[in-house]
């Protein structure tokens, strides 16, 4: 394995709030790495930060695949190679699924109209969505625009897929599908994943490593199983929400 992307020295304050502190990691292809926190902590600006959604204090160094991230447009980065899901899913309304997968495709490719559907029909059977290419999106189950928002974002051939919390609203049922649907993803494309979720079990079961996050710094990495455990990521939970051991979500 070796390094897909370094980071070192993030910092993100927004006036007198850090919300992101001195923040490191190093993600090796092939990994899936989740980041754990309580509401607040800095995960979504993580994403933000590293999309180029929002530009980070000087001095950080961000290098995916050998190249500098910092400073560039989130279309640029999309261009090397990350994706990112979305806390809330936004389909692109009024469009149909096939549609909305073709536009996640465009500005990372090249490729024909015709081999832009063929990929995106393609997708689509992968996640479970055969059959459903010309319905809106406006008509999907939430389950289903989570799995349409997988595809997006699989649409752009990432090397890194960042996901923000995919089984947010999501039923047991549909968790599991959704967990399957990922390691398959996983495995297949031999996607490196990093994944927010406060859904633990979830979570735990998907992700080989966890940084876990508090008020902007990082304060425990390791194994799910040790991080779970972890006398600060305990700390950072209690009163804060309901035990982290029992997978509850925060409200
Ligand atoms: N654009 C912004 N302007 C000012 N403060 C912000 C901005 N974005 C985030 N923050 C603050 O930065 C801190 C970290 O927020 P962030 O959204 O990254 O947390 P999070 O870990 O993703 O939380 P959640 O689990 O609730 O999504 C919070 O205190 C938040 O209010």
């Amino acid at each position: 394995m070796s390094a897909l992307l370094e980071v070192a020295g993030l910092n993100k304050r927004f006036g007198g709030l850090h919300a992101l502190r001195d923040f490191a990691c190093t993600v090796q292809q092939g990994e899936i790495v989740g980041i754990l926190g309580p509401n607040g902590a800095g995960k979504t600006t993580l994403y933000n930060l590293l999309t180029g959604f929002i530009a980070p204090d000087p001095g950080a160094r961000i290098v995916f695949d050998g190249q500098s991230l910092v400073g560039l447009a989130p279309h640029r980065i999309a261009a090397r190679g990350i994706s990112r899901t979305f806390q809330l899913c936004r389909p692109f309304a009024g469009l149909t699924v096939l549609e909305n997968v073709v536009v996640g495709a465009l500005g990372s490719q090249r490729g024909r109209g015709a081999d832009l559907e063929a990929r995106g029909r393609e997708l689509l059977a992968r996640v479970g969505l055969a059959g459903r290419e010309q319905v809106s999106v406006d008509v999907l189950s939430y389950g289903d625009q989570r799995r349409l928002e997988i595809a997006r974002a699989l649409a752009a051939r990432p090397r890194l897929l960042l996901l923000d919390e995919p089984f947010a609203g999501l039923g047991s049922g549909e968790m599991a599908d959704l967990s399957a649907l990922l390691r398959q993803v996983h495995a297949r494309e031999g996607l490196t994943v990093v994944l927010i979720e406060h859904k633990l079990r979830e979570f735990m079961s998907l992700v080989q490593r966890v940084i876990a996050l508090d008020f902007g710094a990082v304060i425990a990495e390791g194994p799910p199983e040790e991080i779970v455990r972890h006398p600060a990521v305990i700390e950072a939970y209690i009163g804060r929400e309901a035990g982290v051991a029992e997978g509850a979500h925060a409200p």
